[in-house]
């Protein structure tokens, strides 16, 4: 684990994990330290000695990409902490009755999300969550199909919108973050943002660079004291499931999910090869609580139509999490090798 350091500038007041740990108690037994640095003999509550850091683009990528592990470790007793980079005010929207909300109309689509997001976190359980720089700061910045990928809609208006932010100043929001929480692991995309959503790429970039910058002690000690992040992962489609998930669909008969895609088909940086993967979580006991999860984002996900069917009964793709481990080592692995638990080695 990183250094734990006792070290408080005079007047310097360490910031709170809403666990109610303090900075300075990571290390169980550690007296709190006063705001002039002097130590106080009250006892400490430590933060979760073990701490995840999820950083994802729009409510509901957490749960679709990570409610397995995000529901596991909270239930261990890990401290789990999200990052959401904006509030997703330019999604579709699934549901009728809530079609008002769009952003042509009354733009109140992000608003409604942020409490689809805080609805999902209760059924995770995950009790730290952020939106980057706050509530608002950053704007989904909409996705439009171009020849060759996604770009942001060309009269996309703006000006927040996630894919013009100014990389370091949202990097520093992230840095706070981490400086806080001071986290053993880092999750978030990788470099195609996972499926070439714009401001997945764009998460990815801040997530990488706040990690790089939050380590450096002379970069910017206002926001608090250097944390270097012992193991870092990118969320990973395997390509065997997906293979196989898309082949038992056609051969149901859909040719609508994943339109146009066939199981043999080179799915270029969509998927990860088997042998690229590092970790695999298993969700076997938490896919009803990702479900109960995915179900609160109601406005995106729609849980019985085909993209999530079979999933109740662990017999999809969504059942089991992977990730690439794109800094740190890794731990004991099984037979397919790949770890189990992304807190391994540590
Ligand atoms: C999972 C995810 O990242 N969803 C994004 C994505 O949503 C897609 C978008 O609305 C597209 O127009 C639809 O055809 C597609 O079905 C959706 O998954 O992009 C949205 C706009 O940036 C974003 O709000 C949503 O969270
Ligand atoms: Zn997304």
């Amino acid at each position: 684990m990183g250094r734990v350091s006792t070290r408080a500038r005079p007047g310097a007041r360490p910031a709170r994990p809403p666990w109610g740990g303090s900075r300075h108690g990571l290390a169980r037994g550690l007296a709190r330290l006063d705001h002039q640095g002097a130590p106080t003999l009250e006892p400490v509550t430590s933060a979760p000695d073990e701490r995840i850091l999820l950083v994802h683009a729009h409510p509901d990528d957490e749960t679709i990409q990570n409610g397995v592990t995000m529901a596991k470790y909270v239930a261990m007793g890990r401290g789990v902490t999200l990052v959401t980079c904006t509030a997703g005010e330019m999604g579709e929207i699934l549901v009728p009755e809530l079609e008002h909300l769009a952003a042509d109309r009354e733009d109140g689509l992000g608003e409604h999300r942020r409490g689809e997001l805080e609805d999902a976190m209760k059924e995770l359980g995950v009790t730290d969550h952020r939106f980057l720089g706050g509530f608002g700061t950053y704007r989904d910045s909409g996705m439009q199909w171009h020849e060759d990928g996604y770009a942001v809609p060309a009269d996309d208006t703006h000006a927040n919108a996630f894919w013009n932010a100014d990389l370091r100043e949202a990097a520093d929001h992230l840095v706070t973050v981490i400086r806080e929480v001071r986290p053993q692991v880092l999750v978030t995309y990788d470099q195609f943002g996972n499926y070439g959503h714009p401001d997945h790429i764009q998460a990815h970039r801040v997530a990488t660079y706040a990690a790089s910058l939050a380590a450096v002690a002379s970069y910017k000690p206002d926001l608090g004291e250097p944390w270097d992040i012992p193991k870092i992962y990118w969320t990973a489609m395997s390509e065997s499931r997906f293979r196989e998930r898309l082949r038992r669909l056609r051969d149901e008969g859909d040719t609508e999910t994943w339109k146009g895609m066939e199981p043999d088909d080179d799915f270029g940086p969509w998927v990860t090869p088997d042998a690229m993967i590092s970790a695999r979580v298993d969700g076997a006991d938490e896919i009803d609580t990702k479900l109960a999860a995915l179900a609160r984002h109601r406005s995106q996900v729609k849980l019985d139509g085909p993209f999530f069917a079979g999933a109740e009964n662990g017999s999809s793709m969504w059942g089991e999490e992977f990730y690439r481990i794109a800094k740190g080592s890794r731990g004991p692995v099984g037979d397919e090798g790949w770890e189990s638990d992304l807190f391994a080695g540590l």
